[in-house]
């Protein structure tokens, strides 16, 4: 079985909300997966389903072959959700413990703590970390059972850049040993830093999936901008190239996917427009263009 994560078809309704619509995705064991999407994409909610915790409305989740639950029960996957409750007066050593006592095969603790990089604090009261220490034990927690599939929510919302990198240098740790990790997020930089993989999300639907550099070189990935003096935005939306306008001041700004197409037209049609510039995107150019073509079909 080479296959961690299977999603065929799968569909999640809250009421009247399609929050997820329609997943095909399969994560082969041992990469490390980026779900990128903005808030309120379907992320929580597909990882949701993957660990068990919510049923999908339709299709099916297969984790190591089995249901979700199977494979949760069976101690092959570990969780770092969006929120934490633990008790305060603990010490990082203790809940380390606790945790490894609720799986027959756990990693041993000094490797844990290790892992996590907090050998350090082993010592010290949960209520007594930071932001940063905080999410690191959570990561611990996590790893603890030996998972062979991580899968962590937005892991790094609110922290600071060092806190950051400290948190993904323990992840490559625990990655490097061969384990699937899949993570999602919203920042763009993360996906393409961390992920073997990028899967983007929008609307519940997956719009694109590949590296990092993939993603940019599907978008084409180049914004024009010019100081545009009247031009209608619904008339340079329509030129070609161009998947998506917006004005920022006096200036508008083109996402294309073909900038030379678009200069070419803004030449020919004799646009009225100024200190024209041409700059290659990054993965967040990227994202958004390949979001804003998904909600024009
Ligand atoms: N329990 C719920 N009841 C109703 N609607 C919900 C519920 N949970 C999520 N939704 C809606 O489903 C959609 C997808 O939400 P989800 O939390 O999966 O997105 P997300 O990509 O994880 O977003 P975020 O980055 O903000 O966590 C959103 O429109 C959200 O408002």
């Amino acid at each position: 079985m080479t296959e961690a994560v299977r999603l065929q078809a799968v569909a999640k309704n809250y009421g009247p909300v399609r929050a997820v619509d329609g997943i095909d995705l399969s994560i082969a064991r041992g990469q490390t997966v980026a779900l990128l999407g903005p808030n309120g994409a379907g992320k929580s909610t597909t990882i949701n389903m993957l660990l068990g915790l919510l049923e999908p409305t339709a299709g099916t989740v297969r984790v190591f072959g089995g249901t979700p639950t199977e494979a949760v029960r069976a101690g092959k996957v570990g969780a770092m959700l969006q929120e934490s409750g633990f008790a305060a007066n603990a010490t990082v050593r203790e809940l380390v413990e606790l945790a490894r006592a609720l799986y027959r095969d756990p990693l041993p603790t000094a490797e844990v703590l290790a892992t996590a990089d907090l050998t350090d604090l082993a010592g010290r009261r949960l209520d007594k970390l930071s932001g940063g220490q905080t999410q690191r034990v959570r990561f611990a927690f996590a790893l603890a059972g030996n998972p062979e599939l991580l899968v962590l929510d937005e892991p790094t919302a609110a922290l600071d850049v060092e806190s950051r990198q400290a948190f993904w240098a323990a992840m490559r740790r625990y990655a490097a040993t061969g384990r699937t990790v899949l993570f999602a997020t919203h920042y763009l930089e993360e996906a393409d830093d961390f992920a073997d993989r990028v899967i983007v999300i929008a609307r519940g639907q997956v719009v694109a999936d590949g590296s990092g550099a993939d993603i940019k070189q599907l978008t084409g990935g180049r914004t024009v901008s010019f100081d545009r003096a009247g031009t209608d935005l619904d008339v340079l939306r329509r030129l070609p190239g161009v998947v998506e306008a917006e004005q920022r001041g006096e200036r508008a700004l083109l996402r294309c996917d073909d900038s030379d197409r678009t200069v070419r037209a803004l030449l020919a049609d004799g646009h009225a427009w100024r200190n024209l510039e041409i700059t290659g995107a990054g993965l967040e150019e990227a994202f958004l263009s390949l979001t804003a073509s998904a909600g024009k079909e």
